[in-house]
């Protein structure tokens, strides 16, 4: 593993019961990127960043954060988030505070005091009296305050009003830039990782459809938007997948464009249409089950 690369995943599959969450899935990311971890509802997002975290033991394969197999020993450079943020709901905010100062050798308490403070997160307030976006900020607190080298963050910003996701967004990007902390952080909603992600992973039913860098993976894909007999006569390039609307269709093409088919007109994909192509065309796989 190069010194460059901050989490490998190599051959991970697990299973819940018959339920094939993740299969044989595979990917790095590098240092200092920003990931997105993008997949339907019951992709394998969560269970991939369990894994990532070392709290869950892979049925399969492997993880390595920054060399070293995920678990007790990669522990203190992840800062890890889960879902649906576990927080002491009894604690105030200045007491969950005060645990992760004595629980992380690494705690930075004057930043953990700043990033409280910019999130307008109320100190005397126990944690089960604050609203979700809240507890979520409050979360994300705790992770950054502890001033971890890698970022797991599942679902984020799910929880947040757009204004605070905006800000939320903004104090994770002003710690990659200082620190330059590597991000994997999950989403379903494509939009929201629109311009913060540099890479990219697409799970679908539990496989890794896409990963990779960003800005190669758009080149490397177009659309065409035409009358559907044109998208239809396509030949030479494989369609990723195909939106029809009366006799015109949109398709998202694996090519950087051949531009010679008549009537058709092409672009470079923004994100949003090369992320939504791909979840729509895995989408139309068969489901995976565990052989009985
Ligand atoms: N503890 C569990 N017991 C049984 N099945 C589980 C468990 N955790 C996850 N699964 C199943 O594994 C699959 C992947 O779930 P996972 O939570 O990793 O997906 P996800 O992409 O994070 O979904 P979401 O966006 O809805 O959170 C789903 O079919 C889910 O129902």
């Amino acid at each position: 593993m190069s010194a460059d690369t901050a989490l490998e995943v190599t051959g991970l599959t697990h299973s819940f019961g018959r339920r094939r969450a993740l299969d044989y899935c595979s990917f790095t990311v590098p240092v200092g990127a920003v990931t997105a971890l993008v997949g339907r509802n019951g992709a394998g997002k969560s269970t991939l960043l369990r894994a990532a975290s070392g709290l869950l033991r892979p049925d399969g394969g492997e993880v390595r954060v920054f060399g070293e197999p995920a678990g007790d020993r990669s522990l203190p450079r992840i800062g890890y988030v889960a879902q649906a943020a576990p927080l002491y709901p009894t604690l105030t905010v200045a007491q969950t505070l005060d645990l992760g100062a004595r629980l992380n050798p690494s705690w930075d308490a004057a930043y953990a005091r700043q990033l409280t403070d910019g999130a307008a997160l109320p100190f005397a307030a126990r944690v089960g009296m604050l609203a979700p976006g809240h507890r979520s900020r409050l979360a994300l607190v705790m992770a950054l305050a502890k001033r971890p080298d890698l970022l797991l963050l599942d679902e984020p910003l799910a929880p947040l009003d757009p204004v605070a996701r905006t800000e939320a967004l903004g104090t994770l990007m002003a710690d990659v830039a200082e620190r330059g902390t590597t991000v994997v952080l999950s989403s379903h909603v494509v939009a929201d990782v629109d311009g913060v992600c540099d890479h990219v992973v697409v799970l679908a039913e539990g496989r890794v459809r896409l990963a990779g860098e960003v800005e190669p993976m758009l080149a490397a894909h177009s659309v065409a938007v035409g009358p559907s007999d044109a998208i239809s006569a396509l030949g030479g390039v494989e369609i990723v997948d195909v939106r029809t609307a009366g006799r015109d269709a949109t398709a998202l093409i694996r090519s950087a464009g051949p531009a010679t088919t008549e009537g058709l007109s092409w672009h470079r994909p923004t994100l949003e249409e090369l992320l939504l192509g791909h979840l729509r065309s895995a989408g139309l796989q068969p489901e995976r089950k565990v052989p009985a």
